[in-house]
């Protein structure tokens, strides 16, 4: 029975360009993961989309001069197109903007209510005086309580990854005049958060999978205690707030947000005419549903997403959270889109091969630890270690086949012990690799395969079949078919991450199909097999200060 995988990924907002920290950070790690499992034959559903509410969007709007909905216009197609250009396999990337959304967002939001676990509050909120509006969220900076981060934002530190309410904020002042906010009281929806303390630590103690860091955050705020939190805004774009009286209200941004993981697979599974699909994928205990987010997005998905839906009932907590550290731009400093700081990823798309972007963001994912982002890098990672090791195998060996077997793969009568080893290494790296992946250990998994290409160029040098072609050529035969073995496994290993090569490698290798639909398994090259053409993978990149020179 193939095993059930929810990929649930974060919402970027579309409020800017995508960048190379979100992509390593949340997308390519999702991505590898759920290609994994569809290789292992797992029934996997990858959904997000952009997240097009918050004060995200309307800051944008308002410093752009025109509307939210304008500037979702904006961004949401440049979303999709790094998607299809970096090959992130999403089977539904919708929008928060849909009806459905809405619908399956208040539901939410009613459920909780008459179940208790929402209710109202009137407390004093930051508001301009100037411009004579609420300052909820993004629309209000100033210093980080818990750290003296200077530019904290009303609805979270960047730096130190709290969750804020704008009015613990010192020295606040405003984005819209920069004026020092006055407080004025409002009444709002509050979460109970409180109710679920118990439930959730004891939930969170049992995930011994987890990472050490998601895990110890997570148990560090539940130690302090939780705080029930605002679920409504005084804005007027976002998800309406289904209770009369609230019309000039609308539902708090990260609240929806997180609904989308639920509304967007009901949407999958209406779009392909089968409305009760999603179901199983939230109902079945046994399936495991991953989120696959940045550091700074721990407490929506390990707390407050957790708290929903155990006051909603009946569907699944998340399995997994495997949270990423910051890719930074330089050291220290966050890829973010609304500090404008970062590397787009349609530029870098623009100028490498998608496949090579996705090699060096694997290296550098921040699992552990934050890293910091360099084209320099790239292009040495891509010239010393994807080609070195890698592309000039799978091309030296099919055009040997090509110039001393006129293409054909040879058959051979016996292996000696060398070969029969390598054949071992490819057999038992399905499972190295696959406990790697599994375990969303991404950077291991892609160094573990990189050590049978290793074996295998270790293999070719230590036989050098283009001597032995001349004195004996069964012994040249039986090197290069055993390489192609190498080749021909090394492809499924490091499909996850190579999408786009693997793919032509597996043309080039005179396979039929396409490699994601060849399981996750050994299988040698067959004797008699055509060989496509020996193109090279990759090209070699020149070194920046050669080209600027
Ligand atoms: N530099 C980064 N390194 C790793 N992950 C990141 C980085 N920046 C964003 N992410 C993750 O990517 C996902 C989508 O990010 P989001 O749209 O919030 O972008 P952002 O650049 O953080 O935006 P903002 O700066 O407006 O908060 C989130 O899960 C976020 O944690
Ligand atoms: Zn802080």
């Amino acid at each position: 029975m193939p095993d059930r995988v929810l990929v649930c990924v974060a919402w970027p907002y579309a409020n800017y360009l995508l960048h190379v920290g979100q992509a390593a950070g949340a997308y390519l790690p999702a991505d590898i993961f759920a290609r994994y499992q569809r290789l292992r034959g797992n029934d996997v559903l990858m959904v997000s989309g952009s997240d097009c509410h918050g004060t995200p969007i309307t800051v944008t709007a308002d410093r752009e001069g025109i509307t939210p909905r304008e500037v979702v216009e904006r961004y949401h197609p440049k979303i999709l197109e790094v998607w299809e250009r970096f090959g992130i396999s999403f089977d539904l990337f919708t929008t928060t903007l849909t009806e459905n959304h809405y619908a399956v967002t208040q539901d939410m939001f009613l459920r909780l209510l008459e179940k208790g676990y929402l209710y109202r509050r009137t407390d004093e909120y930051l508001f301009d005086p100037e411009v004579g509006r609420f300052l909820p969220d993004r629309y209000v900076e100033g210093t980080c309580p818990y750290c003296g981060y200077t530019e904290a934002r009303g609805d979270q530190c960047d730096n130190c990854g709290k969750t804020l309410d704008a009015t613990e904020l010192r020295d606040p002042r405003s984005k819209l005049s920069g004026a020092r906010p006055v407080l004025k009281p409002s009444e709002h929806f509050f979460l109970k958060l409180s109710a679920f303390e118990e439930p959730l630590r004891e939930w969170v103690s049992r995930q011994p999978h987890w990472r050490r860091n998601v895990q110890n955050f997570t148990l560090g705020m539940l130690n302090e205690g939780l705080k029930d939190r605002a679920i409504t805004r005084d804005i007027s774009w976002g998800v309406p707030v289904p209770v009369p009286g609230y019309e000039d209200k609308r539902i708090y941004v990260w609240f929806d947000a997180v609904i989308g993981y639920l509304s967007a697979s009901k949407e999958w599974a209406q779009t392909r005419g089968e409305p009760e699909a999603w179901r199983p994928f939230w109902q079945d205990p046994a399936t495991r549903s991953y989120y696959f987010i940045g550091k700074d997005n721990i407490p929506f998905h390990t707390i407050i997403w957790p708290a929903m839906l155990l006051g909603y009932g009946g569907l699944n907590l998340p399995y997994d959270v495997p949270a990423n550290q910051y890719v930074n731009f330089a050291a220290g400093q966050k890829q973010s889109k609304s500090k404008g700081t970062g590397t787009w990823m349609l530029d870098l798309l623009d100028q490498y091969h998608a496949d090579v972007i996705r090699f060096y963001l694997t290296t550098i994912m921040p699992e552990s630890n934050d890293s910091v982002f360099s084209e320099d890098e790239l292009i040495r990672a891509n010239n010393d270690v994807l080609i070195a090791t890698w592309g000039n195998l799978a091309n030296r060996v099919i055009s040997m086949v090509h110039r001393n077997f006129g293409g054909t793969v040879p058959a051979v009568a016996s292996r000696t012990p060398e070969s029969t080893a390598l054949l071992a290494e490819c057999e038992s790296m399905f499972d190295a690799v696959g406990n790697e992946f599994e375990r969303c250990h991404f950077r291991g998994g892609l160094q573990t395969a990189l050590q049978l290409a290793q074996s295998a160029n270790k293999y070719l040098d230590e036989r050098a079949p283009w001597k032995a072609v001349k004195t004996d050529p069964d012994h040249a035969a039986e090197t290069l078919v055993t390489a192609l073995d190498a080749i021909n496994a090394l492809k499924t290993l490091l499909h996850p991450v190579l999408p786009f090569s693997t793919e032509q490698l597996h043309a080039d290798l005179g396979q039929e199909g396409a490699v994601r639909t060849q399981g996750w398994r050994f299988q040698p090259v067959q004797p008699g097999t055509r060989l496509g053409p020996a193109r090279p993978l990759y090209t070699k990149i020149e070194p920046r200060e050669a080209a600027e020179a």
